[in-house]
């Protein structure tokens, strides 16, 4: 049977070893490396499916935790599927839920069946399973599908890292055995294993022997510091097929994502733009502008001089700070849109770059004018 989702590889950069590619799905092609826009409740916060158009988003996030407590799995199902429900007709991937149940809730036990835990909101209690990841997901009908796993509190000693992964494997085979519809979505497993070299290797080995049409490495951006995570993607990322997709979980500050480019990886997630666009934090080609301080109240240019959104071709730093400074919802839309804009024109940059073989000349440019190097 073809799979519902295939990797192309397209090059792989010379100075590098970035590689360029596309991945194919039910929902239409998206390039690769690409960064994911995060829309946990079936919306990418403020903004319309129109609006992710505007700046190419070819796949979006959402979250089987969040969409099975609210609105319920059952009603989406039967708006027709998650792409139907929110009006979004490209790509969709939706986590498993294992990582929210330990992120969001407290008194949570896990067992070799599932996890048992209290819903965030109600603190009723409730439990999910890698067969209810399944039931879930194939009711939302997402392109991308991820296996139900364990992710470990970061840090976890050897010993219980090592009993995590294999559940986390086993967990795996009862995700695959479970899956109704491999044919139009495809299932993702989830390699885990923390800091420790062979624990990777082992949980990539595991789950690569159950021949899955793509992988995610999760357990990292949990609070380890970036040189662990990238020393984490050398050592984890030789083990996993050229021919599949690799997608790194939870990762979207511009370094890490040329940093992961670099690595191999084809994939990334995050909440972070748009979370900190809430609060009225920008990310620009200059750095971060924290466009709420008194010194813009006067300053009419736009958030980033060097970006070609509508934000910056149309309004003022003076004019987003006074509607972030007076919580108008127009302005959380602004800076939201541009912060998209942003990590969605620096992964076109790093594709870029890819194809001319630099992209890590790319990376001493933009660090050097982001300021990283001065971290
Ligand atoms: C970076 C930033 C801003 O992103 C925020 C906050 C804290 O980190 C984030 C992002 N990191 C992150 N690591 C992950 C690991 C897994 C994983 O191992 N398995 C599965 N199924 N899903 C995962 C999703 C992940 N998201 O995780 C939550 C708690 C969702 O908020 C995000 O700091
Ligand atoms: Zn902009």
């Amino acid at each position: 049977m073809k799979p519902a989702v295939t990797y192309e590889h397209i090059k792989t950069c010379k100075q590098s070893g970035a590689r360029l590619g596309k991945v194919h799905t039910p929902h239409g092609t998206f390039e690769t490396p690409v960064f994911m826009p995060v829309g946990t409740l079936a919306t990418v916060k403020t903004l319309s499916p129109e609006e992710l158009k505007e700046m190419d988003a070819g796949i979006i996030l959402s979250n089987t935790y969040h969409l099975w407590l609210r609105p319920g799995h059952d009603i989406i199902k039967e708006a027709g599927g998650l792409h139907k429900f929110m009006n979004w007709d490209r790509a969709i991937l939706t986590d498993s839920g294992g990582f929210q149940v330990f992120s969001l809730s407290d008194l949570r036990k896990i067992t070799e069946e599932g996890v048992h835990f209290r819903n965030h909101m109600s603190g009723e209690k409730l439990f999910l399973s890698p067969e209810g990841a399944m039931e879930i997901q194939n009711a939302l009908g997402s392109d991308i599908m991820m296996a139900f796993d364990e992710c470990p509190p970061y840090p976890a000693s050897f010993e219980y890292m090592k009993s995590s992964v294999e559940r986390t494997s086993r967990w795996a085979e009862r995700c695959l055995a479970a899956h109704k519809r491999p044919e139009d979505q495809a299932l993702f497993g989830i390699v885990q294993g923390g800091e420790y070299e062979d624990l990777r290797k082992q949980s990539a080995q595991d789950l690569v022997s159950l021949d899955f049409p793509g992988y995610a490495i999760g357990g990292l951006s949990v609070g380890e510091p970036k040189d662990v995570m990238n020393r984490v993607l050398d050592f984890t990322t030789p083990w996993l097929p050229a021919d599949k997709p690799r997608y790194l979980m939870g990762v979207g500050s511009p370094d890490s994502l040329i940093d992961g480019a670099i690595r191999g990886i084809d994939m990334f997630d995050c909440v972070l733009p748009t979370r900190i666009a809430r609060n009225g934090t920008c990310m620009t080609s200059e750095g971060r502008l924290v466009v709420r301080n008194a010194k813009y109240a006067r300053d009419f240019r736009p958030l980033d001089e060097n970006c070609s959104c509508h934000v910056c071709q149309t309004y003022s730093r003076a004019y987003i700070r006074h509607l972030v400074k007076a919580n108008e919802t127009f302005g959380f839309r602004l800076t939201s849109y541009h912060n998209l804009h942003f990590l969605a024109n620096l992964m076109k940059q790093v594709r870029q770059a890819i194809m001319d073989d630099r992209l890590l000349d790319f990376k001493e440019e933009f660090f050097e004018q982001y300021g990283f190097n001065k971290e």
